[in-house]
């Protein structure tokens, strides 16, 4: 009976298309009490098809800035020029206006280049904030009840903004903001935020799509994925313009609002984020843009009735205190629900090379893994257990490379492999460190060790090795180019395998190098719970979406999996619902005989 077609009228009802179902709805006929704002909405919301997201979602392609890609070098220099020669003005966006007067301004910095400032940006007030949570709380109110075919719409076309007429205007906010070069660029803030907004439709179209498997006779069971009650709370970090599109967008597709704190490291890039998205569509108030000081921006939205749920990347350290203020203001009886808690944090991601290591691969590759993007990545590989029959061969082949990398301003030197760490606090974290390799007898420094911050903050990719295979070299998350190296005698191997389970808290990414198919399966099994991402004779970085679902537990997180189908859960509330075409005829079962 279920196959047949259903026609369904509802008279002063919202119709919310928060979920598919597989049975073909011929017509629905509905009024709406919208307000004011809603009024586009107040002729009702059809549902006349059944909408799949687009069949052709694929991963964004790279494009390579190779020497003979003359027109997008051009392009990009222009942009960069523009950013440079025309200094930003930031303001807050809240309900869609923007504030950009009458606020504390801080200004943005190019860490390649200390003394060019890239314009000012805007502080939130806790007035500001307040109402950047009425507006996300009005705004629910259509957006909620936006079938999901239109929210899809929204983020595709900011995808294909992104891919084309802001390709390379977003390319140089986030080499300007961020210190990228373009490669980095090109994976950031062009793939993998394009990647996130696409993959984040189909994911969700398959949710939408995922109905109670059985309906008894007589009955249609269904299954409504709800947009969470209240708002959701999007904490960026500055690493990856892409994370900080995954955090926002991925909520707010499921029909959230958001008020979305963006990192001062990254207010060039947030910025125009935003501005693409409201011009694919977004509308007013679905996110609410409130850079500012991060203690007070979260005390005000930690402390409100209607905060729903956490969307945080960034340290172990951050997270753990919100988590615990959450916890805190459970107990207290502040929020309406449990709020949801969706945190990504720091990793101290290892590789492990072992005596049957092809040395070339597993060397490149922890050049790559260890000081592409300047170490900044949570996946960065920043300690390395090396077997001591490859490591000559192994320590040749990095420390020469190594010795030859200059860190550089990637804008202006275009071809540049590294640029600089990202602010003065995490240049002084990562030569402190550095410093005191010369000091301490259980490290001996291989590779590079100078750094510089008179222009920008620059640090030389440094290699050290210990004898101490616990030492805190091992152990804490520096988030810089700074990577240890422990040489172990092969007999030691399971004695290395237990340390690098056990040294460090995290539990993010991880690689061995291997071509004996007897060992990768004692390593993948004995490192079950080392990485959340295991890489096979491979980096312990780059996860790209739809391919490597990406994130850690431990200290590493809630493992959330961005970029999969996992993570668009975390932001609804399921409903169930139960429809009975049957009717009672009296209150006895056939057991009351
Ligand atoms: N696991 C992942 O997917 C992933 C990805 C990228 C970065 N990271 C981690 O992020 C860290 C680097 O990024 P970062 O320097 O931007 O991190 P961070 O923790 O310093 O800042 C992240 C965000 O939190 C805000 N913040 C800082 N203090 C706060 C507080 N007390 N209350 C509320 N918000 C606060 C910041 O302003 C920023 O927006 C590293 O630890 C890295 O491993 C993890
Ligand atoms: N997803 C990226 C990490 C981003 C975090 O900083 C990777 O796998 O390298």
């Amino acid at each position: 009976m279920l196959s047949r077609s259903v026609r369904t009228l509802r008279t002063g009802s919202k119709f919310v298309s928060k979920a598919s179902v597989s049975i073909p709805v011929v017509a629905s006929i509905q009024s709406s009490r919208f307000g004011v704002q809603t009024s586009i909405l107040t002729r009702g919301v059809a549902q006349l098809g059944h909408f799949e997201a687009p069949r052709h979602i694929t991963n964004e392609y790279t494009k390579l800035f190779t020497k003979d890609d003359v027109k997008d070098w051009e392009l990009l220099k222009q942009e960069l020029e523009n950013f440079t020669t025309n200094p930003q003005t930031v303001p807050l966006v809240i309900g869609g206006k923007i504030i950009d007067s009458g606020r504390e301004t801080k200004q943005i910095v190019n860490p390649a280049n200390i003394k060019q400032s890239l314009g000012t940006y805007a502080q939130a007030t806790k007035e500001d904030v307040k109402a950047a949570i009425e507006s996300s709380l009005e705004a629910k109110k259509i957006w909620a009840d936006m079938p999901f075919a239109d929210r899809s719409a929204i983020f595709l076309k900011a995808s294909e903004l992104i891919s084309t007429k802001y390709r390379h205007k977003m390319l140089a906010a986030t080499m300007l903001g961020q210190g990228k070069n373009v490669f980095q660029g090109e994976i950031d803030c062009i793939g993998e935020l394009i990647d996130f907004f696409r993959f984040n439709v189909k994911y969700a179209s398959d949710l939408y799509r995922s109905q109670p498997p059985e309906s008894a006779t007589g009955v249609w069971n269904r299954t409504e994925y709800r947009p969470l009650e209240g708002f959701v709370y999007a904490i960026t970090p500055f690493n990856f313009t892409a994370i900080a599109g995954g955090l926002v967008g991925a909520p707010a597709l499921m029909g959230n609002t958001v008020v979305w704190k963006p990192s001062d490291s990254a207010i060039l890039s947030n910025y125009l984020l935003l501005q693409i998205l409201e011009e694919a569509g977004l509308p007013k108030g679905v996110v609410n843009f409130v850079p500012g000081n991060p203690v007070e921006v979260s005390d005000v939205v930690l402390n409100d009735r209607n905060f729903a749920a956490l969307h945080f990347t960034g340290s172990t350290k951050v997270f753990s205190s919100i988590w615990s203020t959450i916890a805190n203001n459970v107990g207290k009886g502040v929020y309406r629900d449990f709020p949801r808690i969706v945190g990504e944090t720091g990793g101290k991601n290892f590789h492990l090379v072992d005596k049957s290591a092809n040395v070339e691969n597993a060397a490149y590759n922890t050049i790559r893994g260890a000081f592409e993007y300047q170490g900044q990545k949570c996946s960065a590989t920043s300690r390395a257990y090396v077997s001591e029959s490859v490591w000559p061969e192994f320590k040749k082949i990095l420390t020469q490379t190594v010795d030859s990398i200059t860190p550089t301003n990637c804008t202006q030197e275009l071809q540049g492999f590294m640029g600089p760490v990202i602010h003065e606090a995490s240049f002084d974290k990562v030569s402190g460190a550095i410093k005191s390799i010369a000091e301490d007898p259980e490290l001996e420094l291989l590779s590079g060790g100078k750094f510089d911050k008179s222009v920008g903050y620059f640090i030389k990719p440094t290699v050290v090795q210990t004898k101490n295979i616990e030492h805190p070299f091992m152990k804490n998350e520096f988030f810089g180019p700074l990577l240890t190296v422990y040489v172990y005698k092969d007999a030691e191997i399971d004695n290395v395998l237990e340390k690098i389970d056990t040294t460090t808290g995290y539990g993010l990414t991880g690689a061995v190098f291997s071509t004996d198919r007897l060992s990768i399966r004692k390593y993948e099994e004995r490192l079950r719970y080392a990485a959340g991402n295991f890489y096979i004779n491979d980096k312990s970085t780059g996860a790209v979406v739809g391919q490597q679902a990406f994130g850690g537990s431990r200290l590493s997180g809630t493992n959330d999996k961005a970029g999969s189908a996992a993570l668009v859960t975390r932001f609804v509330s399921v409903r169930s619902i139960k429809e009975n075409f049957g009717e009672l005829k009296g209150h006895l079962n056939p057991s009351n005989f």
